[in-house]
């Protein structure tokens, strides 16, 4: 479960938002500058909220009224970016071991290998990221996310660089983290096809608020 009730000045922008849902995936969803990046950065722990509480799971990781906030390295969370930000000299195996090592979790081999048949990035091993198209890059980041274990997944637009045949080409990834992982995930986007196929719960920004919030049919055609 996922509760974010907050307030945060951005600029001009002033952020109220409060949604609590326990979909598996939850969509942010709504146009450029609404403010879907500052609640994810904040769910992550990377930025605080001016005032407010955020709950992942049984766990309060943020609460202004008693000066709470966890860290962003004991929050559990995984993040995923519209650019896949892998290291450049660094092998698909080691980028990959990167979210274990940090999180300081022991080698799994067995978890290891399944990640890597979720993904279909077991013949990548040795490529460096400049070898790898756009979609499989992304595939490795996903998986290097996964690795840490994270009890929740934050995926800030992670199709958004990607033309329609890439995007048709990793959803499918996304619905199988969904359905046989079963990691719960806050999906960033503001294209309404890819939010209703992922997202059980929707949260529509417009300008820092809430203008919607309901199951997928709230999103337009
Ligand atoms: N640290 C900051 N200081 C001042 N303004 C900020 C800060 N962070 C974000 N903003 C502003 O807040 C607004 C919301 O930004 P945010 O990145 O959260 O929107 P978004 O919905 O994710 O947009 P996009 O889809 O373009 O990524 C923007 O107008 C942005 O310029």
């Amino acid at each position: 479960m996922l509760d974010v009730d907050v307030t945060k000045q951005l600029g001009q922008l002033k952020l109220e938002v409060a949604f609590q849902s326990d979909s598996p995936v939850i969509g942010l969803f709504g146009p450029s500058g609404a403010g879907k990046s500052s609640i994810i950065n904040m769910i992550a722990g990377l930025s605080k909220p001016d005032r407010g509480t955020i709950k992942i799971g049984s766990e309060t990781v943020d609460d202004t009224a008693i000066g709470l906030h966890v860290p962003p390295h004991r929050r559990r969370i995984g993040y995923v970016f519209q650019d896949a930000r892998l290291f450049p000299h660094r092998n698909v195996s080691q980028n990959l071991d990167y979210g274990r090592r940090m999180n300081k979790l022991a080698p799994d081999p067995a978890h290891f290998e399944r990640i890597l048949n979720l993904l279909d990035i077991g013949h990548l091993k040795n490529r460096r990221p400049g070898q790898l198209s756009g979609g499989e890059r992304q595939r490795v980041a996903l998986g290097r996310a996964l690795l840490a274990k994270p009890r929740l997944l934050l995926m800030d637009e992670p199709l958004g660089a990607l033309d329609q045949e890439r995007k048709a080409e990793i959803l499918p990834y996304f619905e199988r983290l969904r359905d046989e992982e079963h990691v719960p995930m806050v999906y960033v986007s503001h294209d309404p096809d890819e939010t209703r196929r992922l997202a059980g719960h929707v949260v529509m920004l417009k300008h820092g608020r809430i203008a919607a919030q309901g199951g997928p049919e709230i999103l337009p055609p």
